[in-house]
């Protein structure tokens, strides 16, 4: 295990951006094969980690309606400790940032920086591939957190490919609703059957998301998001919603469209991210 000098900063746990997304099909076990591109945004929760004297893994606050053992926080820890084997424990603080279950992916960015910070604090050396497995346990999102790596994904989002983006400035809306990804994968009407593409049809425009017909049908509230958006820019549905972003090529025209936004929206700006801030703080 590492001294206390290196417990001290917090780790960062960045959203992610689906710049497009398509769905391809099913699979036997009703999870639906996709093709998407994953990008980071610095717009982070903050994980802050300290050794526990009897090697139990806690968590100092809770999350509003999420139970402890279900906590992707202290399910990866208790992975990572079941699965290297060793004996440390940790207390856990989440300064939770990011809002939860609004296509940022924010649990599963929680959960891979769990993996990432505490195979370093705990000195277990697992290694990247070996906690992306884990990852994919916890979650479909999780292995490209722990990459760290913009990628082109394919599979349930687990097959990726680094990819390099521009990185420019997000406005990221959170609507006034709350979007259930289970909801929109089971409902009738989801296109399921797109084609696939390459990433030179996405990068020659091809970038749209399969759900957003299902999402706006279902949440008129997504459907004004975006129709108000659309005024600023090219508007866009992260995953399955419910929150929305469009790029803005300098920083000042993002903070222009904040200041701009009707109050019922919540709303951040940030830069994209071809490495995640998790990978900067890691090798930092
Ligand atoms: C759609 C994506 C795109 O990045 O992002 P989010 O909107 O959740 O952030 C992800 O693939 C979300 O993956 P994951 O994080 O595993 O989804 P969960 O919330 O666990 O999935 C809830 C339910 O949605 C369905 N589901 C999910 C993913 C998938 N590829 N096919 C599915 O059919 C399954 O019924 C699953 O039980
Ligand atoms: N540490 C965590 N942070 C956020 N959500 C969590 C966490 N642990 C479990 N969850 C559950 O995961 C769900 C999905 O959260 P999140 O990853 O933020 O959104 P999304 O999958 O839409 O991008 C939440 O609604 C919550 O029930």
């Amino acid at each position: 295990m590492r001294d206390i000098d290196a417990w001290q900063q917090p780790w960062p746990a960045p959203a992610k951006l689906n710049l497009m997304l398509r769905v391809l099909g099913r699979r036997p076990d009703g999870y639906h094969r996709l093709q998407t591109v994953f990008q980071f945004v610095d717009h982070c929760d903050l994980i802050t980690f300290a050794p526990h004297a009897d090697g139990l893994i806690e968590r100092t606050n809770e999350l509003p309606g999420v139970a402890p053992e279900q906590d992707l926080v202290v399910r990866a820890a208790q992975l990572l400790r079941a699965t290297s084997g060793c004996r440390h424990g940790a207390t856990i603080d989440v300064d939770k940032r990011l809002p939860m279950g609004g296509g940022l992916g924010g649990g599963s960015s929680d959960a891979a920086t769990t993996l990432v910070a505490l195979d370093h604090l705990w000195d277990t050396r697992l290694g990247t591939e070996t906690l992306a497995e884990l990852g994919l346990q916890l979650g479909a999102d999780v292995p490209v957190f722990v990459r760290g790596l913009a990628a082109w994904g394919e599979g349930v989002g687990e097959e990726l490919e680094p990819i390099e983006l521009p990185e420019p400035w997000y406005l990221v809306l959170k609507p006034p609703c709350e979007v259930s990804t289970a909801a929109i994968f089971g409902d009738e009407d989801l296109t399921r059957n797109s084609p696939p593409i390459t990433i030179r049809d996405f990068l020659s425009g091809e970038a749209g998301n399969d759900c957003l017909t299902v999402v706006t049908r279902r949440h008129p509230e997504v459907a004004a998001a975006m129709e108000w958006l659309r005024g600023w820019g090219e508007a866009k549905l992260t995953g399955t919603g419910a929150c929305i972003f469009a790029a803005f090529a300098t920083q000042g025209q993002a903070e222009a469209a904040h200041a701009a936004a009707p109050p019922q929206y919540s709303a951040f700006v940030a830069p994209g991210r071809n490495r995640s801030p998790l990978l900067e703080r890691l090798n930092g």
